[in-house]
């Protein structure tokens, strides 16, 4: 059942200018999905319709029968219902972080307060940190806190505009694991934004793609990995090799076989070592140049090799 639609929602900063353009998305209760897009593609502008922060040109958001209201037909804009994560975290600095996460129930009656505050320290790992003040807490942990706060008034539905992006690799994963545990066993519906195909598949394997403002492409990743709408989709995966004498259709790094003696040959120009394989750039006859990946890590730069390929594997638009 169809929890938050999302429906044909256009957006305009400056007239003729579409930063949203038809944009229409149907999301179930509980399910989470990460939105992916380069720079400048919308998702922060969406994300603030669907929270009730911006104003639409037109298009409409529901959660279930309940119409989410411009700002400008809202006295207070916003809903408790949706909550929305920024990068940065806005945490009272003179707060502990148990205070941070139960300052938004300040009007609740005391017992619920302190039995939500504590269902969610336990469920974000802060017990140990309740008394902390930010400053004393890492960025993943100062980032827990930001999620508990805005999880404190048991939103419907959690909107993480990129919230994660100021943490090094490995807190990001982990946090990103540990949350997603948390979210499902909270049932709440999550649009996770990012423009990091690898930390959008830790949340969910459900990708929805945007690009200039309009939804290219949402499915499973695997199904989006092997049939991509376009050379954007594909590409957010891997690297594409554009094959010579056939137009628009490439053939990603991972699918190419390296031979020593048969095959299209190609000169070695560069190597990279890379965590799971070398990177090799070859140049091919016509002079295009490629990247392959040299799993054994056996091929030197300035070496003659043989491509391979199934014509299987080729991608084509
Ligand atoms: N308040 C604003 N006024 C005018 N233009 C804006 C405003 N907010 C965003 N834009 C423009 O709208 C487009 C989409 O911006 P948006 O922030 O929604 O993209 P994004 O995909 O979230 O980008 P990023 O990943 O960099 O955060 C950009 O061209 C941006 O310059």
């Amino acid at each position: 059942m169809i929890y938050l639609n999302i429906d044909s929602i256009q957006k305009t900063y400056r007239k003729g200018d579409f930063v949203l353009k038809n944009f229409s998305l149907k999301i179930p209760k509980g399910k989470i999905i990460s939105l992916v897009g380069e720079s400048g593609s919308g998702k922060s502008t969406l994300l603030r319709i669907i929270a009730g922060l911006e104003n639409r040109d037109s298009g409409e958001i529901f959660l279930e029968n309940t119409r989410i209201l411009n700002p400008k037909e809202n006295l207070v804009p916003g809903f408790e219902e949706i909550q929305l994560v920024f990068q940065e975290y806005h945490l009272y600095p003179k707060s502990t972080v148990e205070q941070n996460i139960s300052r938004p129930l300040l009007l609740f009656e005391k017992e619920y307060r302190k039995a939500r505050v504590e269902k969610l320290l336990n469920l974000l790992g802060l017990e140990i940190h309740r008394d902390k003040l930010p400053k004393e807490l890492s960025g993943g942990q100062q980032q827990k806190v930001a999620i508990g706060r805005a999880l404190s008034l048991e939103p419907q539905v959690l909107l993480l505009d990129e919230p994660f992006s100021s943490l090094d690799t490995i807190q990001r994963r982990e946090l990103i694991a540990e949350l997603k545990t948390m979210f499902d066993q909270l049932g709440v519906t999550v649009i996770f934004v990012t423009h990091d195909l690898d930390d959008a598949l830790l949340m969910t394997d459900h990708l929805v793609i945007i690009q200039k403002g309009k939804l290219i492409q949402q499915g499973g990743a695997k199904e989006i990995f092997e049939k991509p709408k376009n050379l954007y989709a594909a590409k957010l995966f891997s690297h594409l090799n554009p094959i010579p004498d056939k137009t628009r259709t490439y053939i990603r790094p991972s699918d190419v076989q390296l031979f020593k003696t048969s095959g299209i040959p190609a000169k070695i120009m560069e190597r990279k070592y890379l965590v799971h394989y070398n990177q090799l750039t070859v140049k091919l006859p016509g002079g295009e140049q490629w990247l392959i990946e040299d799993k054994k890590r056996i091929f030197e730069v300035g070496e003659r090799v043989f491509l391979k390929w199934n014509a299987s594997s080729e991608i084509k638009f």
